[in-house]
C-alpha cells in the first residue's frame, strides 16, 4: 500500500467550507493520508506550481500557466452563476467614474484581478491606474479596490463603499455562463504515479462536498453566522461542461487582451 502523504491546498476562505468541512473534521473518510494546508490563492497557486503541494484548489487562470504540469480533478470548482457575493470591486465613485483613478487589487487574487481588468477594458471601455494592495488602508490613496474571500463578505456588510461591483454577477450578465473562479488541479507527475491515491481523495472530496451542501445550515451555525447558507447557496461548486465552455471563453478574452500566452488544452484526470 503506497504511503505517500499528499498535501492538499485549500483557501482560507468561508467559500471553501462546503467542500472541506467533512473531510477535514472526519466526518468523510479517506484511504489516502493527506495534509491540508492553506493559503491565498495566490500562495496555493504558487505552492502547487512549485511541487509544494501535490494538488488542490488554485486560481482557474493559474492553469493556463501550469497546464504541462497539472491536470484538472472533474466535478469540482468555486464558481457562481451570477451574484459571488466574495469577489466585490468596492468604490468610493461611481464605477463608471474610474478613468484614470487609482484602483487596488488584492495581491491574493490571480483569476478576479484579470476579471476586473477585462471588464474594465472590454466592456466599460475605462483604464484606471492599477495599484497592488488592500483598500482600507489609512491614508491610502486608491478610491476603489478589488477585494476577495471573507474580507469581501465583511466590507459589504459594513456598507463603508457606496458603489460596488460584483464580479461574477457581471460576467454572468455578460455571458449568460456561470464564472469559474477555481479549478482543482493535481501535479501530472503525481497522478502518473499514484493515481489510485489521487482518485480516493478526489472522490473523498465529492462526498465532502455532497455532504456539505446537504448541511449548510448546521455548516452556518459553526460559525454563527445563518447568513452564509444564502451566501453558500450563491457559489456553485461544479465543473459542468459548461463551466469549461466559460473557462475556455475567458481565457479566449485573456488572450486577446494579452494577459496569457496561449489556451491551454483542459486535460481532466480518467476517474
Ligand atoms: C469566489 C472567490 O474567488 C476566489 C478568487 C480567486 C482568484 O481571484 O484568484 C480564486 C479562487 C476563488 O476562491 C472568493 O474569493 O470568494
Amino acid at each position: 500500500m503506497d504511503r505517500i502523504t499528499l498535501r492538499l491546498g485549500k483557501f482560507p476562505f468561508l467559500n471553501c467550507v462546503p467542500i472541506y468541512h467533512a473531510l477535514e473534521t472526519g466526518k468523510v473518510k479517506c484511504e489516502t493520508r493527506f495534509k491540508i494546508v492553506s493559503g491565498s490563492p495566490t500562495e496555493t497557486n504558487a505552492l502547487l506550481n512549485k511541487g509544494e503541494l501535490e494538488l488542490g484548489i488554485i486560481s482557474s487562470v493559474a492553469y493556463a500557466d501550469m497546464a504541462g504540469k497539472c491536470l484538472i480533478l472533474p466535478e469540482l470548482s468555486i464558481s457562481s452563476y451570477g451574484k459571488v457575493k466574495s469577489v466585490i470591486l468596492f468604490s468610493r465613485i461611481p464605477i463608471t467614474a474610474l478613468d484614470g483613478q487609482p484602483v487596488m487589487l488584492t495581491p491574493h487574487s490571480a483569476t478576479s484581478i484579470l476579471l476586473l481588468k477585462l471588464i474594465f477594458s472590454k466592456y466599460l471601455g475605462i483604464q484606471p491606474k492599477y495599484l497592488i494592495g488592500e483598500i482600507g488602508q489609512p491614508n491610502g490613496e486608491a478610491v476603489a479596490g478589488l477585494v476577495i474571500g471573507d474580507r469581501a463578505l465583511r466590507l459589504q456588510a459594513e456598507k463603508i463603499y457606496p458603489y460596488q461591483l460584483d464580479l461574477g454577477e457581471v460576467w454572468y450578465n455578460l455571458t449568460g455562463l456561470p464564472f469559474v473562479f477555481g479549478l482543482f488541479a493535481v501535479r501530472k507527475s503525481v497522478w502518473e504515479e499514484y493515481k489510485q491515491v489521487v482518485k480516493h481523495i478526489w472522490q473523498a472530496l465529492l462526498t465532502s462536498k455532497r455532504w456539505g451542501l446537504n448541511h449548510l445550515k448546521r455548516l452556518a451555525r459553526c460559525y454563527s453566522q445563518l447568513s452564509l447558507v444564502e451566501y453558500w447557496q450563491h457559489l456553485n461548486y461544479d465543473l459542468t461542461p459548461l463551466h469549461l465552455k466559460s473557462v475556455k471563453l475567458f481565457f479566449h478574452y485573456l488572450k486577446e487582451a494579452k494577459e496569457i500566452e496561449t489556451i491551454p488544452l483542459f486535460s481532466i484526470i480518467e476517474t
